[in-house]
């Protein structure tokens, strides 16, 4: 297979707003990182508060109500608080895609059961978000789960145990169709304990 130029360049460290993000490269190609110190305890928490008051029923991107994704979640508003415009700018630095690329923040919630199962992140050629396409992800874990809610790779047999502050990387704007659908991927059932994550989601043009 020939290598691809991926978005994030690859680094052991991202020194962002004062911050040393770590990295843990889990695979090259399509490449998937474990970011540790992306976010501190209190920004965890505060993100927490501002999304628990606003949770509705996760949906699907057609917007349909699904067991395939039973949790609840919130989309921010771009810009729409101090918290929100600092941690939006740090994911953009730190995603390597400018800010006006960004979806607003989500946070979802999970309870005992609750789960996402095998999914793309990227939407098909014959949804209409298609032609401003997502590229990447980034999963940020806001408090560490007693047990489940590990976000998997079915197809690459990588298994992230959710950590408080840390965060899963991921991109899919390859040229090659076989390495985006080497994405697919799973948030496991949450068995004890909840789970609380931040996402963002980078589009390949303009979308704010
Ligand atoms: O909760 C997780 O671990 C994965 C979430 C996810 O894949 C998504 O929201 O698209
Ligand atoms: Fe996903």
């Amino acid at each position: 297979m020939i290598q691809e130029t991926s978005i994030l360049p690859v680094q052991s460290v991202y020194p962002i707003d004062n911050l040393l993000i770590t990295a843990e490269i889990l695979h090259e190609d399509p490449l998937i990182v474990r970011f540790g110190n992306v976010l501190s305890d209190e920004e965890c928490q505060a993100l927490i508060d501002a999304a628990a008051p606003r949770m509705k029923r996760s949906k699907l991107a057609n917007k349909e109500i699904s067991p395939i994704r039973t949790s609840s979640g919130i989309f921010f508003e771009a810009n729409e608080s101090p918290l929100i415009i600092e941690i939006e700018k740090r994911t953009s630095s730190l995603m390597h895609v400018p800010l006006s690329h960004a979806e607003g923040l989500q946070v979802l919630h999970y309870a005992p059961s609750q789960e996402f199962k095998a999914h793309y992140d990227f939407f098909g050629h014959n949804h209409p978000s298609s032609q401003n396409n997502r590229i990447s992800t980034l999963i940020m874990y806001l408090n560490d789960v007693e047990e489940g809610g590990e976000t998997t790779f079915p197809n690459l047999e990588i298994s992230v145990k959710p950590v408080k502050g840390s965060a899963l990387y991921f991109e899919y704007f390859y040229n090659d169709p076989k390495l985006n659908e080497l994405t697919l991927h799973c948030g496991l059932p949450v068995i004890r304990g909840e789970k609380w994550v931040a996402n963002q989601w980078m589009r390949k043009q303009q979308f704010r």
